[in-house]
């Protein structure tokens, strides 16, 4: 699948996003190494700091499902650049994917920016560093 296809799975994940009090919506779309796509999107509680964001819902999805492989994610949300994913979806996403899963992050103008995991979050802490 191209990459412009999976952008495009990612504005349909948008649209499921529960906003009410943010009202800003993101959606995220996650190709699997088998090539299927799982949509995420952000879901808000009014218990604010309960959301969970569009990234980390995909991936959790598919880790329940037992999926753990994936070529790409793509993020996007109405920002005037490509979105820029929280500290916490950066941390779940070096876990979560695979050092070479490309992280697609885009808005709905067309800006497109492409990074690594270890661009996303350098230095990310991670399992190896619980080893005493
Ligand atoms: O990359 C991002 C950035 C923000 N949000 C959500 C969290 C919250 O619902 C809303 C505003 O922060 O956007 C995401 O889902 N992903
Ligand atoms: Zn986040």
């Amino acid at each position: 699948m191209e990459i412009t296809q999976l952008i495009e799975e990612a504005k349909v994940a948008r649209e499921k996003a529960y906003v009410p009090y943010s009202k800003f919506k993101v959606g995220a779309a996650l190709l699997t190494d088998e090539g299927t796509v799982i949509h995420g999107c952000n879901i808000e509680n009014a218990a604010y700091s309960m959301t969970n964001c569009a990234e980390r819902t995909a991936l959790f999805k598919a880790y329940s499902d037992g999926i753990t492989k994936f070529k790409a994610i793509a993020v996007v949300a109405d920002t005037d650049g490509p979105v820029a994913p929280c500290g916490a979806c950066r941390q779940v996403i070096s876990e979560l994917c695979s050092k070479d899963t490309k992280i697609i992050l885009t808005n709905l103008n067309g800006a497109i920016k492409e990074l690594s995991v270890e661009e996303l979050l350098p230095g990310a802490f991670s399992p190896e560093d619980l080893h005493e």
